[in-house]
């Protein structure tokens, strides 16, 4: 890795080493041998994805699995201790060492790729120039030049800042920082990491309460979601606080130990731990948008981009979280390759973009969530309830038979028209996450009802009720 780029001119500069970038910077080269660069600033490849999102929240959510498992084992004739101790610490420091060691997978498969890595800060100059400036303190900058530019530099966790104190708490960033495991914890937020760490929380051990604006969690989700997860998680003793209002201030407890949480109404709860989980920003500080006369969303700070990824500048594209529209790793990385594919490919690939309709996404939940398309609203929205066709089962999937506490799975489809296309697909239950890929192909490929119901059952499982459903 050069710290700063001994080169003066790239075909290719991307701004942001993770999933987009990296995407996106790979496979120029690689593929098209263009000269590229990407420059990080954090000293680290991988961005969110690896360092503080997908993947270590994915282990810890495997922690917490084995956690359920180890006291659902009971029920199937282990003689186990109800609680094995868990070693938080030892845990983080073996999950920490993972990340580092993909840390240095990503480094070396830029090496490989012959993509040239710039550990700095990036800022636009003008609509060809990028400054950077080292990070190691030693106040080296430089300038360079490139014919096309990628911003693709994700975003951070919102911290409320009307609320006096907010900043003692934590967000998804601090979570994984944490040495220990919290006794007692307060989560802010409804959506995909609220709802994420929650569960994992609890599961682990800490009294957990989620602090929710309205009445259900998950509110983008279909209503059956919302309300089979948000029952489940009351049942299993997480503390939904509903219909909250904002805090009126947070401070240190007495001894400086803990959080003393004041709500409008006048209570206020003493917690370990207190987490934003209220949504992300772009990442558009001092990157220079204005040098290069690159356009942003007014109120949000996203940078407006066609479908193309093209942004208002010429040779100027934006992907993945900074512009908002889908905040998956797999859409960024699927951005910055199809990006690469238009931009340096052959002339039949001029129209390559990707597709944001029917991304399929998982809710990391206890248990997992799954869903493709339109939850049943939108479809009656859009195609009018005459149109419209829903299948729901209910039904205790047969590895909770042996089990006193059984855990939801609910499915629905969404099917319109006399063909009953399958618009929407909703699922909740154990397994949602490994189930849902090739449900996602279907949908992809226009599949109706029809053709579900075509395919033979596996059984017994529990996604055979997906092609048996009346
Ligand atoms: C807790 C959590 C869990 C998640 N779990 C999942 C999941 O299970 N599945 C899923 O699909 N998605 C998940 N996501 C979302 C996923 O991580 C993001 O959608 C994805 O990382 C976005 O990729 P990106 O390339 O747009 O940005 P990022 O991965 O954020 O990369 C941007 C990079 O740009 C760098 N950068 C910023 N500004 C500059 C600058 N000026 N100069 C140089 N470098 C700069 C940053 O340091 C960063 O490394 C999760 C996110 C979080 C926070
Ligand atoms: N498994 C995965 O694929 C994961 C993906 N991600 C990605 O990262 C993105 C960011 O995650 P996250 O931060 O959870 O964002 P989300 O957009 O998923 O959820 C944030 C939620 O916070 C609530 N909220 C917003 N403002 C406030 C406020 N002032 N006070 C209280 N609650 C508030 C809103 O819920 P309401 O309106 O109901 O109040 C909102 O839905 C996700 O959208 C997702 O794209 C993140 C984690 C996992
Ligand atoms: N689906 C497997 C994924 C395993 C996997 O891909 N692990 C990654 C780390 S986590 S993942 C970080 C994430 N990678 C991916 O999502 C990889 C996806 C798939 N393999 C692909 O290439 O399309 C990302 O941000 N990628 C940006 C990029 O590389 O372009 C790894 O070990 N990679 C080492 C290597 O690739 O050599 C699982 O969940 O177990």
């Amino acid at each position: 890795m050069a710290p700063i780029s001994m080169s003066e001119e790239y075909d290719f500069l991307v701004i942001g080493g993770g999933s987009g970038g990296l995407g996106a910077a790979r496979r120029a080269a690689s593929r098209y041998g263009q000269k590229v660069a990407i420059v990080e600033r954090s000293g680290r490849l991988g961005g969110t994805c690896v360092n503080v999102g997908c993947v270590p929240k994915k282990v810890c959510w495997n922690a917490a699995s084995i956690a359920e498992t180890i006291h659902d084992a009971a029920g199937y004739g282990f003689k186990l201790e109800h609680k094995a101790p868990f070693d938080w610490t030892s845990f983080k420091h073996k999950r920490d060492a993972y990340i580092k060691r993909l840390n240095g997978i990503y480094e070396r498969n830029l090496d490989k790729d012959s993509v040239e890595y710039i550990s700095a800060h990036a800022s636009l100059v003008s609509p060809t120039e990028v400054a950077l400036k080292a990070i190691d303190g030693s106040q080296e900058t430089k300038t360079i030049r490139a014919k096309k530019i990628l911003i693709a530099t994700g975003g951070y966790p919102i911290v409320p800042s009307s609320i006096p104190g907010a900043d003692l708490g934590i967000t998804s960033d601090g979570f994984f920082d944490l040495e220990t495991l919290p006794k007692k914890v307060a989560l802010v937020g409804a959506g995909y990491i609220a709802v994420e760490l929650a569960g994992i929380f609890n599961a682990l051990g800490s009294e957990t309460h989620l602090f929710i604006r309205g009445e259900t969690v998950l509110r983008k989700f279909d209503p059956m979601i919302q309300d089979v997860l948000t029952n489940h998680y009351e049942k299993i003793g997480i503390k939904i606080h509903k219909n909250s209002k904002q805090f009126t201030k947070v401070e240190k407890s007495e001894g400086g130990e803990s959080l003393v949480i004041h709500n409008e109404d006048g209570t206020q709860l003493e917690v370990n731990t207190l987490l934003w989980a209220i949504g992300r920003a772009p990442l558009v500080a001092n990157l220079g948008l204005d040098n290069a006369g690159v356009t942003s969303d007014a109120g949000t700070g996203f940078v407006r981009v066609d479908e193309y990824q093209n942004t208002n500048v010429e040779n100027i594209y934006a992907l993945g979280d900074v512009c908002g529209k889908v905040e998956l790793t797999p859409v960024a990385i699927a951005a910055g390759r199809r990006l690469a594919e238009r931009l340096f490919g052959p002339p039949e690939f001029s129209t390559r973009k990707l597709d944001y309709e029917n991304v399929p996404s998982v809710v990391f939940a206890h248990p997992e969530i799954g869903a493709i398309g339109l939850s049943e609203p939108e479809a009656r929205a859009k195609y009018g309830d005459e149109n419209v066709k829903i299948y729901k089962t209910s039904f205790i999937a047969m590895y909770y038979a042996m089990l006193e506490n059984k855990g939801p799975t609910s499915y629905k489809l969404v099917c319109v028209g006399p063909e009953e296309r399958v618009v929407g697909l909703h699922i909740i239950g154990l397994g949602s996450a490994e189930m849902l890929q090739g449900f996602g192909v279907a949908m992809k490929m226009g599949a109706t009802k029809a053709d579900f119901d075509s395919c033979v059952a596996i059984h017994p499982t529990s996604a055979e009720e997906l092609v048996t459903m009346t």
